[in-house]
């Protein structure tokens, strides 16, 4: 074990709660619970086995502080790898610092954030993607983001790239064995094979680095702007997307200034629909704002709604947004089809085939527009067991990663000297064990895990 002191930190919420977690890691957890804790049937916990739980008292000098279960893990048998102790007190802000300032009185001292995490990493419990994914798990708020945290922390991806990273290992040590024979003009490392490797680690490098642009959005919810004239009925369509009087609703033109989002989850995804103000030109400054912010939106959002009415619906206003954002999709809809006859139904669509058709007063056609906005994020792909990343630092690393390893078959194919190809080598190799965590620097762990929460 790499450290020889104690921490303690709360493991659940501050505040009130029916019962608080209070948990102690390092090579004296069990001793140190032990001093303040008397068992109900005057058990030693020092000579209790890992993984059970006794009842019995916190005590301070012959007062009784709370009546507990104390339970036991003995390293490296545990979280963080190391002797861990938890007491589950009672849930009262009280007692919670009372006993923990006990327990501080007996040598221990307070976990930095991120802290028993650190330790499991440090101590091999896992390694660093999927410590990352623990920060994930917990940050999680939809079911697509919580099944991706989940696959990460049990290892899906960073075993993948541990054994790629291995074979590579070896082929870079038969090349800088060649190094030595130089003078001889030995190849060690078979080239074809090294070429496979190449284009196989290359492959699973473009998947992942693909996979974060939907690993992204998943993450932080899809944002989606509904953008058009005013008085289309943007207002009453995120109202009725959000399922609550969110927006003002009005049928005076321009009435929605500032913009509106709010966020809700469609099949497990997070979708953020932001309502802007309506695009026109105008004097009124405020209303100009507004929309000076709706482009702003745009510009973030992955994906527009674009809503007319049939009565003033303006073709090139279609266009003109679809110029300026060619890389965004675009879904054009029909509001207040409740207005139309089915002939100008029939005529747009002949004009716009891609049109939906809805009224977002009479809440017609909103679940095709929830099927549409779920085809446009590919949200197949996460049915699949296709690895989605969703850490930029680990994309990062990717990119580096793949940027390397084409310098090394480029290296190949023009015949470079192997002591040249080796440091492209180990570049990649670098960049790959910066993933999991094979490579690290104090830096980067100190920014990884002080984003976590103090007892986690
Ligand atoms: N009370 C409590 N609940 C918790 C945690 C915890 O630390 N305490 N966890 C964390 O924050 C998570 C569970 N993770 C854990 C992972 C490993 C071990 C553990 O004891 N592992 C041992 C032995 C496994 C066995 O044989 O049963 C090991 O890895 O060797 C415990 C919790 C979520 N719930
Ligand atoms: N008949 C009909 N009226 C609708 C429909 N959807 C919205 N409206 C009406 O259209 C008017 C404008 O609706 P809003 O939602 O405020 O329009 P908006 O696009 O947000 O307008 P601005 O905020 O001014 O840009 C209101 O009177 C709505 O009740 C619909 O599907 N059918
Ligand atoms: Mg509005």
């Amino acid at each position: 074990m790499l450290y020889s002191d104690n921490i303690v930190a709360l493991a659940t919420p501050s505040g009130t709660g029916a019962i608080a977690v209070i948990r102690i890691s390092g090579p004296d957890a069990v001793s140190i619970t032990d001093s303040i804790f008397q068992s109900v049937k005057g058990k030693k916990l020092t000579q209790q086995k890992s993984h059970t739980i006794h009842l019995g008292h916190i005590v301070e000098d012959d007062k009784v502080l709370d009546e507990v279960l104390v339970s036991i893990f003995k390293g490296p048998h545990s979280y963080t790898g190391e002797h861990v102790t938890e007491i589950s007190c009672h849930g009262s802000p009280y007692i919670q610092q009372q006993i923990i300032q006990l327990i501080l009185r007996k040598g221990c001292r307070t976990a930095s954030a991120g802290e028993f995490t650190l330790r499991a990493f440090l101590n091999g419990k896992m390694d660093l993607s999927q410590a990352e994914a623990v920060a994930d798990l917990i940050a999680s708020d939809s079911e697509a983001a919580h099944d991706i945290a989940m696959q990460q922390m049990r290892g899906g991806f960073s075993n993948e790239i541990q054994k790629l990273r291995e074979e590579l290992l070896n082929f870079a040590s038969l090349i800088e064995l060649e190094l030595d024979f130089s003078q001889e003009d030995v190849e060690f490392a078979d080239r074809s094979q090294f070429n496979e490797l190449l284009n196989r680690i290359s492959e699973v490098l473009k998947k992942l680095i693909d996979s974060f642009a939907l690993g992204n959005v998943i993450k932080h919810g899809i944002p989606v702007a509904i953008v058009g004239q005013p008085n289309v009925g943007k207002s009453t369509l995120l109202n009725v997307l959000l399922n609550e009087e969110r927006a003002i609703v009005s049928d005076i033109a321009g009435t929605t200034r500032d913009t509106v989002e709010d966020q809700i989850s469609l099949n497990g995804i997070n979708f953020r629909f932001i309502d802007t103000a309506g695009i026109r030109e105008t004097v009124d400054v405020v209303e100009k704002i507004g929309i000076e912010r709706t482009f702003d939106k745009i510009e973030k959002a992955r994906l527009i709604i674009f809503l007319f009415d049939r009565m003033d619906f303006d073709r090139s206003e279609l266009e003109r947004i679809k110029n300026r954002y060619p890389n965004k999709q675009l879904i054009p809809i029909c509001n207040k089809v409740d207005l139309l006859e089915p002939s100008q139904i029939e005529e747009l669509r002949q004009e716009i085939p891609e049109v939906l058709f809805l009224s977002a007063k009479n809440k017609t056609g909103i679940p095709e527009l929830e099927k549409k906005l779920l085809a446009l994020v590919d949200s197949g792909a996460l049915s699949g067991d296709e690895t989605i990343i969703t850490n930029s630092r680990h994309y990062d690393a990717l990119l580096k990663a793949l940027e390397e390893i084409q310098k090394v078959k480029e290296g190949m194919d023009m015949g470079l000297a192997s002591d040249l190809m080796a440091i492209d080598i180990r570049q990649a190799l670098f960049h790959l064990g910066e993933i999991t965590g094979s490579v690290t620097t104090d830096d980067l762990l100190g920014n990884i895990f002080s984003n976590f929460c103090i007892g986690k």
